[in-house]
């Protein structure tokens, strides 16, 4: 991997390795884009088969926060980190305080928070080094596990993409297949029950599976049959790169929506749903509401604020479309050119010199 090539072809500022013996610390932490703020994005602990799959995954994940960021109307930038190793086994509190002093050593460029593999008790640890961490628990003042809101923003933005593709958004009798009930989508298939929809579900891990088939009475299927059953909305809430050249064809619903990051394989596969005609919801669009949460602790976390900022994830998707039917473009490029000309715009305005930097986010 030619790494400097890639960070120059999406405009990186950032890439920082982190190796700590003593703990046995492995990490990378990417910083896309902090034109609107300091970049905030959880720290994924994933066992990934090679160093070059890890760079890759912290550099897409850090350039979607970038754009989830600026589509979301917060004042933040993009970043993500990971941790290299296997989260039930090798955590440590060494390992989380070892990863925290570097977060402290950038100063407030990158801020973390949770992410697949990692828990509210690994924040607490991080927070033992460092304030540049979010989602730590409610006793600090913190807003604890981003997972219940993310999930309620992804409920909200399914319900407007249902009302593009059926002209109603009551989800009342719709079959959702669910990829992943972890976390957020555990808590989005409680919501998904309550308005009466009916689940598929899958996971590769049995007991979560389980849950929602015992607390909602979902149907469970296998892990490669969810992309091909019969159903009316998909919602990917496991890992990135599903919407691809072998699932595009054995999709059966007509509206994609869900919690995972970086769903479409690539920009390609975008483009090709949206001449299938199906509704697409911009993954970082759909999944803001676990940042828009973390974000509000940066201003001393106030719930009902956080959750009011939440709600405008519907008008946001809703927006997303109309970009979309108005300049006849997949939603995913409306999406982009939302993120985009919003950072433009800002870039443009904070061009004059102020001897502090931002007033925003300074403590
Ligand atoms: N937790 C949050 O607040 C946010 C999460 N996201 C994204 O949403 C997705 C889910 O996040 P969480 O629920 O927090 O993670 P999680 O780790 O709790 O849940 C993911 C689930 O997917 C399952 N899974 C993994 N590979 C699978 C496969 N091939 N087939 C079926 N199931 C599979 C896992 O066993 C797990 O149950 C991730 O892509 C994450 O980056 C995005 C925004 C915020
Ligand atoms: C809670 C968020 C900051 C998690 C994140 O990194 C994301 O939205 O992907």
């Amino acid at each position: 991997m030619q790494i400097f090539d890639y960070l120059q072809r999406y405009d990186y500022e950032q890439l920082l390795f982190c190796q700590d013996e003593a703990s046995g610390l492995r990490a990378i932490i990417a910083i896309h884009d902090t034109t609107l703020g300091p970049a905030l994005g959880g720290t994924r602990m994933w066992t990934y088969q090679t160093e070059e799959d890890a760079i890759i995954d912290a550099l897409r994940l850090a350039r979607g926060m970038t754009y989830k960021a600026a589509a979301a109307g917060l004042n933040l930038g993009g970043g993500k980190a990971v941790i290299l190793g296997d989260p039930r086994k090798d955590k440590s509190e060494e390992m989380f305080r070892a990863f925290g002093r570097y977060i402290q050593g950038l100063n407030g460029r990158y801020i973390t928070a949770e992410d697949v593999g990692t828990t509210v008790a690994d924040m607490d640890m991080i927070h033992l080094e460092t304030n540049y961490v979010t989602g730590v628990s409610p006793a600090f003042g913190s807003s604890g596990n981003p997972s219940p809101v993310t999930a309620y923003g992804v409920y909200r933005g399914m319900k407007a993409a249902a009302k593009v593709a059926y002209g109603t958004d009551n989800l009342s009798g719709k079959v959702v297949a669910v990829q992943g009930v972890g976390n957020v989508a555990y808590n989005l298939c409680r919501h998904l029950h309550e308005e009466g929809a009916h689940l598929i579900v899958t996971d590769i891990n049995e007991e979560n599976v389980n849950r929602a088939v015992n607390d909602f009475g979902a149907k469970a299927v296998g892990v490669h049959e969810i992309f091909s059953v019969e159903c009316d909305i998909f919602a990917p809430c496991a890992l990135g790169a599903i919407i691809n050249d072998d699932t595009i064809p054995v999709i059966k619903a007509k509206v994609i929506a869900g919690a995972a990051n970086n769903q479409l394989k690539e920009e390609r596969h975008g483009d090709e749903i949206h001449q299938k005609g199906l509704i697409y919801a911009p993954d970082y669009v759909i999944n803001a509401g676990g940042l828009i949460n973390v974000a509000d602790e940066l201003h001393v976390y106030n719930r009902e604020r956080a959750m009011k900022k939440v709600e405008t994830i519907y008008d946001n998707i809703t927006k997303v479309f109309e970009i979309s039917a108005r300049d006849n473009i997949a939603s995913y490029k409306a999406a982009d050119r939302m993120a985009e000309e919003r950072i433009a715009r800002l870039a443009k305005s904070q061009s004059t010199f102020l001897r502090d930097g931002k007033s925003v986010y300074s403590k």
